[in-house]
């Protein structure tokens, strides 16, 4: 049924839920908190999000809130394409500093498990694209965060160029990860 997969970076998980098609359609259990506990994904989610982006190339990030109102965040897209990126920022994790990025997308109807203690971005492919998120902690605005997205240190590599892009003036004005509150 439901597909785990995991990757290079420990914690961050891509998820792809079965889809039933038929001749109306399609139906798809897009989140069973049974089926991800019995992958090991044992996770209270509290509030969901949808975010729509008229262009590609709207980046969102690097975000994450603060404890004590962390997020585990799970991604998913209902129209379009985003290429979705978390980043371990944990400086006692091994992995510090870290990235892995996919490409979350109706068409693939995968899905993208983001940690609490990871920043989370993503650039839009397409345009009008929707992402919809559930996340395992209320939006508080005081334990909220950003990293700049193109921070040298990190070194994502983004599909689209710098010219290409639309970020929030909140995004463009981000400190490095060197300069950001994060997790110890
Ligand atoms: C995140 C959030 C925002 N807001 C309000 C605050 C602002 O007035 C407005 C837009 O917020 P922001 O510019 O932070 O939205 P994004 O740039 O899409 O941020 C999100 O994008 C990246 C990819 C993430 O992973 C985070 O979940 C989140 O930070 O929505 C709320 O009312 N509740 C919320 O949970």
């Amino acid at each position: 049924m439901t597909e785990i997969r995991k990757n290079e970076l420990e914690g961050v998980l891509e998820i792809v839920p079965k889809r039933f098609g038929d001749d109306r359609g399609f139906f798809s259990e897009t989140y069973n908190r049974k089926v991800l506990k019995d992958a090991g994904v044992d996770l209270d989610f509290v509030q969901d999000n949808h975010s729509y982006s008229a262009r590609r190339g709207v980046l969102r990030g690097l975000h994450y809130q603060l404890p004590p109102f962390a997020q585990d965040k799970l991604v998913r897209v209902v129209k379009g394409a985003i290429f979705d990126v978390a980043i371990d920022i944990r400086r006692s994790s091994p992995q510090f500093g870290k990235w892995h990025a996919i490409e979350i997308s109706a068409t693939k109807w995968n899905q993208f498990l983001v940690p609490k203690g990871f920043a989370h971005g993503f650039v839009t492919l397409e345009e009008d694209t929707e992402v919809i998120y559930k996340t395992t902690d209320f939006y508080s605005p005081e334990h909220d965060r950003a990293i700049r997205y193109d921070d040298p240190t990190i070194g994502i590599d983004w599909p689209l160029g710098a010219d290409e892009l639309q970020l929030s003036p909140k995004d463009l004005r981000a400190p490095s990860l060197a300069d950001a509150d994060i997790f110890d």
